[in-house]
């Protein structure tokens, strides 16, 4: 596993105890690495299955990341010497996260901590989030279920945080007597990936009008055991359930916006049963198309891009590439330590970026990386992207929303 990231924050809170939600998983197991060393959470809980309920983490877990489980700490790490010692004297039993008990997922047995992640299975995400938020715990999940619910947030961290101004209506609606109960959502792993590029290229030059992206995902994506060998070595296998339908309306909740009294995502945010891929709701329409591929690689999710934009003349590959080489999302500008020092990474080889070679990038697998930015003879422009699965597309993505909450007050 490759270098960590430096925290860039200059003055970071007060500690906060944090818990994980299917913390056995491959998304679990993410959260964990990452969150050894944060700054500020301190792990105080993990949760599983019934399977797992009981064990130590280390013999309910199948440890599957680079960095070995024996030697990782409880995380509040600090950024300074003198925080590190005021952190352990928190953490007084100076634990590793190898001891700790897996509990049930109910929310009496996280009380003590002040929000939880959910690498929770899909098929049993919906109650036992839902039950967290009941309970007055603020949630920051990877699972699909909320992700449509008009008043979940769907939030990128490198694009779309100012969806976080969602979470008063949510309150009102599902907890009106209580002040931290809510959910977040990130995106599915390949939307996560591409839309940080459409993002930056929005940024610059306006909306899209049309995009095409067909996607190489690894077998990571699909969580442990996954795919079986047999049906993956060798071997493309041309179709993820679901995973087209999802890229497709994602994007739209992601780029698009909430209506000015903030109770809804407007036309192009929120994907209605009545939704209307062609009604402009505060910018022009967008029409997405996906196909979806798993492929024979461990880590990281490729996607082929082509799109087109609304303004005319289009901008020039030379400009795309200076434009997403300079973005810098909000996240990083106000200092939450795992965000990426470089959001996108362009390559100007010809043969990069490469999974194997790539996908960590420098900055942990928290940034993309684009490469072979060139003119396309059909829409304007296309490229190929590449994001970790596993960081960007879940667990980093889930980490840095829940910074950028305690940044913004709305955690505390
Ligand atoms: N892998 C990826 O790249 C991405 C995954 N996601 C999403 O994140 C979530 C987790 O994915 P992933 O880590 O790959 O999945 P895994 O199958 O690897 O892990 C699932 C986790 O859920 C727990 N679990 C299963 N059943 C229950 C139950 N009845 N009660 C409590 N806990 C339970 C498991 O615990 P136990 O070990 O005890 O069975 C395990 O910790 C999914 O919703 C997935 O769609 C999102 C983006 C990317
Ligand atoms: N389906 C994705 C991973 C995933 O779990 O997606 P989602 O969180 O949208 O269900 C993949 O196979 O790579």
């Amino acid at each position: 596993m490759s270098s960590k990231i430096t925290p860039n924050i200059v003055s970071p809170p007060k500690k906060i105890k944090v818990g994980i939600l299917g913390a056995t998983g491959t998304v679990g197991q993410r959260f964990i690495t990452l969150l050894s060393d944060h700054p500020w959470f301190i792990i105080e809980a993990l949760g599983a299955s019934e399977r797992s309920k009981g064990k130590r983490y280390r013999e309910a877990v199948k440890w599957k990341q680079t960095i070995p489980l024996g030697g990782l700490g409880l995380g509040g790490i600090g950024t300074s010497e003198t925080e590190k010692i005021s952190s352990t004297d928190l953490r007084s039993d100076d634990r590793r996260v190898g001891d700790l008990i897996v509990k049930g997922c109910i929310p009496e047995e996280f009380k003590a901590c002040q929000l939880v992640f959910s690498g929770l299975d899909a098929d049993v995400a919906g109650d036992i989030e839902s039950a967290f938020r009941s309970a007055n715990i603020s949630l920051f999940s990877n699972a699909k279920n909320y992700r449509r619910d008009p008043h979940v947030p769907l939030v990128v961290p490198l694009v779309n945080p100012s969806h976080f101004s969602i979470i008063p209506q949510q309150q009102r609606l599902h907890s009106p007597s209580l002040s931290k109960g809510f959910i977040v959502t990130n995106a599915n792993c390949s939307t996560t990936g591409y839309v940080i590029p459409l993002a930056a290229l929005e940024k610059a030059f306006g909306p899209i009008e049309s995009v095409l992206v067909t996607t190489m995902q690894a077998i990571s994506g699909a969580g442990y055991p996954g795919v079986p060998s047999l049906d993956i070595l060798g071997n493309v296998v041309p179709y993820i359930g679901g995973e087209e339908e999802k890229i497709e309306w994602e994007t739209l909740k992601i780029l698009g916006g909430i209506t000015d009294s903030e109770t809804e995502f407007d036309k192009n945010g929120v994907p209605l049963k009545t939704f209307d891929m062609h009604q402009a709701g505060g910018r022009p329409a967008l029409r997405v198309s996906a196909s979806c591929n798993r492929v024979p690689v461990v880590d990281g999710h490729m996607e082929c891009v082509s799109l087109r934009f609304h303004r005319r003349p289009p901008p020039s590959p030379q400009q795309v590439r200076e434009a997403l080489s300079a973005f810098t999302p909000e996240v990083q500008t106000l200092g939450c330590p795992s965000a990426p020092r470089k959001a996108i990474e362009v390559f100007e080889e010809p043969d990069r970026p490469q999974p194997r070679l790539d996908v960590k990038g420098t900055h942990n697998g928290a940034g993309v990386s684009v490469g072979r930015v060139r003119q396309c003879q059909v829409l304007d422009i296309k490229f190929v992207v590449l994001s970790d699965n596993v960081s960007i597309g879940a667990a980093t993505s889930s980490i840095i929303n829940a910074e950028y909450a305690v940044l913004k007050g709305v955690v505390s």
